[in-house]
């Protein structure tokens, strides 16, 4: 590997500290692709490696840190672009552990860091930053940052990056790398054929990567769909599961389909007694939110009330299981949220409620269960597909702020801790 890929031997102890004996398939195939030197799109199961599968070739393609060079260079010279925070951060970690033993300069964008970089020397002393799209574009729209010396370009979650949300800062950065040299891998578990299409535009003579079948969980995660009839009966089957005496193995992450549901449902668990639950969405503070991933991969949380905001990357190594509390916005969500488990191997359980609401999109789940080799009823086979208008409205039923089924209030954490502590006493003074 070291030599056939020109990967620096520090690099290579740092893989192997990690424990990485045997490259996965994705890595198998994918290093030496980019190795080469050429674009790459490519399409791997949720939790086989991928990141490790761009960031070898990084290393190689950048040979040694920046500030070794004696010409000086004018600006970073990789990028690597996320959909979230979060992702952002664990890839930077990730890239952390295998620059060790050298002085690599990686850079984990935010306001404070782009306020550090907005000098050009200082910037240039940069090997590898790691951003979400909005945070970069706004350093670049004021002229802080530039990006025509990155010679390796890598946008992970691909097509989550070509959503309305992204799309047009995500083409302002791929045009801004300048480099003629510049080389772009793009990586994804799920990738539509209208984002494979634009995504394959944006690269130069691509090679096309597809590990297993496309838009499919892999067979260790053992997928059920459980009828709950209606939205008010979701909360008491949880409730039932994760207080049942056989009890559940934690930690597990439960999705819902907003903030405030997702702060709702916590409330709701807390006073039903369910242990070390804690929630984690876009409108918590960033503080807040990166205490949250910290307890979690520190084994401190149990269970994991969140949205979509968690679904893509996240690699929180032993989730037991994932739940479904409502019924994911497309099969590619679905896909991401459960592939929070049985990642790198590992076996894992995913569950989704579903009401009679959700009835009209079965079908499009159904077919991903079956694609991925699990066992689905008759009936559901035999469910007509959903037209092309009832699969974009999939996920956006008109869901209550609560997961009571009534109106109230959209709870934080401190006031839902604050909330059962009234109602325990409540209970007690009966
Ligand atoms: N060669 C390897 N051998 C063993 N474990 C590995 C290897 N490469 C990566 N892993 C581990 O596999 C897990 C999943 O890796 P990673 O997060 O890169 O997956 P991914 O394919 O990017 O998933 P997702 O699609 O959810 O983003 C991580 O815990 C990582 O440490």
């Amino acid at each position: 590997m070291e030599q056939r890929f020109k990967i620096a031997s520090h690099v290579m102890k740092n893989v192997f500290s990690c424990g990485y004996t045997e490259p996965t398939a994705i890595q198998r195939v994918g290093v030496p692709i980019l190795a080469e030197g050429r674009d790459i799109a490519a399409i791997s199961p949720t939790g086989t490696g991928k990141t490790l599968a761009y960031l070898l070739p990084l290393f190689s393609r950048l040979e040694s840190p920046a500030a070794k060079s004696k010409i000086p260079e004018q600006g970073a010279r990789g990028l690597i672009i996320a959909p979230t925070r979060e992702l952002a951060a664990q890839i930077y970690n990730e890239t952390l552990k295998l620059a060790q033993g050298r002085k690599w300069r990686v850079v984990l964008f935010s306001k404070a860091t782009a306020s550090t970089l907005k000098d050009l020397a200082v910037q240039s002393k940069v090997d590898i930053i790691i951003s979400t799209p909005l945070r970069l574009v706004a350093s670049i729209q004021s002229g802080e940052l530039v990006l025509n010396n990155v010679q390796f370009l890598v946008l992970d979650e691909a097509d989550r990056l070509l959503d309305t949300e992204f799309v047009d800062q995500i083409e302002e950065i791929v045009g801004l790398c300048t480099n003629p040299q510049c080389q772009k891998a793009v990586f994804s578990a799920t990738l539509p054929a209208k984002a494979e299409q634009t995504v394959l535009a944006m690269l130069k003579e691509p090679i096309r990567v597809v590990v297993g079948l496309k838009d499919t969980p892999l067979p260790n995660i053992a997928q059920s769909l459980v009828y709950v009839a209606q939205p008010e009966s979701k909360l008491p089957t949880l409730i039932q599961y994760l207080t049942s005496p056989t009890g559940y193995t934690p930690p597990i992450i439960v999705f819902t389909s907003t903030q405030a549901r997702a702060t709702s449902l916590l409330s709701e668990l807390l006073i039903a007694g369910v242990k070390n639950a804690e929630v984690l969405h876009a409108g918590m503070t960033r503080h807040e939110r990166d205490q949250c991933v910290k307890r979690m991969l520190q084994g401190e949380v149990w269970v994991l009330i969140t949205t979509d905001v968690l679904a893509r990357g996240m690699d929180f190594g032993g989730v037991h299981g994932v739940i479904n509390f409502d019924w994911p916005e497309s099969v590619q969500s679905y896909v991401h949220r459960i592939g929070r488990t049985g990642r790198a191997g590992r076996q894992g359980t995913a569950i989704t409620y579903f009401t009679d609401e959700d009835a009209p999109y079965l079908k499009s789940i159904a077919n991903v269960l079956l694609q991925s080799g699990q066992t689905v009823p008759e009936w559901m086979i035999k469910l007509q597909k959903p037209s092309r208008l009832k699969r974009k409205q999939m996920g956006k039923a008109q869901h209550q702020d609560t997961t009571v089924g009534h109106k109230g209030e959209n709870v934080g954490r401190a006031l839902a801790i604050k909330k059962k502590c009234v109602t325990s006493f409540r209970l007690w003074s009966r």
